[in-house]
């Protein structure tokens, strides 16, 4: 039990710690980006209003735009925890062994020039032209990026991470 607790401890808070962090310094460093978060956070919630509502974070497209931007260019954990392969796998030109363990270079993903157009910049923008409210973090329909893994050993915290990262942004940027 004790260890249970001290997992989801750990894996909660220094993975939603440091994306907002990395998050606010590119805030800080593009003020141009603070101020247009600003202004559609202030269409949204009025002076004064300290109950916010999750439906009106679903309103806030370009706040989760500013969320998958920093998950894509910061990803917390540049790997997954390690996987193995239960039989002998071909992967392209390579066979992966039985047992073998493997990982990810979720970081480098989310860099790459055939996948995303100036990858290393950090533009929110990217993900308003098509996706904001759909895109799939899950990578269920295809994989981009994978800042919370994939498949069956995904972060089970994930959903409890956006909406927390989406709240604190809120706070920090509107106070
Ligand atoms: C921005 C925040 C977070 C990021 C980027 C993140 C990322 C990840 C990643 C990459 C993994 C490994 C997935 C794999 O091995 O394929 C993972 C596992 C895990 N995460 Fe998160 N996580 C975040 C927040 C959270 C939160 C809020 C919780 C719980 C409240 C949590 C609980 C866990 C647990 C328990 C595992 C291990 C799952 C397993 O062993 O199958 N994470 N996370």
């Amino acid at each position: 039990m004790v260890s249970l607790c001290s997992e989801f401890l750990h894996a909660g808070t220094d993975t939603t710690s440091t994306a907002l962090q990395w998050i606010i310094a590119n805030l800080v460093k593009y003020q141009q980006i603070q101020e247009k978060l600003f202004v559609e956070i202030k269409g949204v919630v009025h002076d004064g209003e300290e109950n916010i509502k999750e439906e009106q974070l679903q309103k806030m497209l370009y706040l989760k735009a500013v969320i998958l931007e920093g998950l894509r260019r910061h990803p917390p954990a540049h790997f997954v925890l390690p996987h193995a392969v239960t039989e002998d796998v071909i992967l392209g030109t390579y066979v992966v062994p039985k047992d073998a363990t493997i990982n990810f270079m979720v970081a480098e993903m989310g860099w790459d020039p055939e996948v995303w157009e100036d990858p290393m910049a950090f533009k929110p923008e990217r993900f308003l032209e098509s996706e904001a409210e759909t895109f799939d973090i899950t990578g269920s329909r295809e994989i981009k990026m994978m800042p919370f893994g994939a498949g069956r050993r995904i972060c089970p915290g994930y959903g409890l991470a956006l909406l927390h990262l989406e709240f604190s942004l809120l706070i920090w940027v509107s106070l």
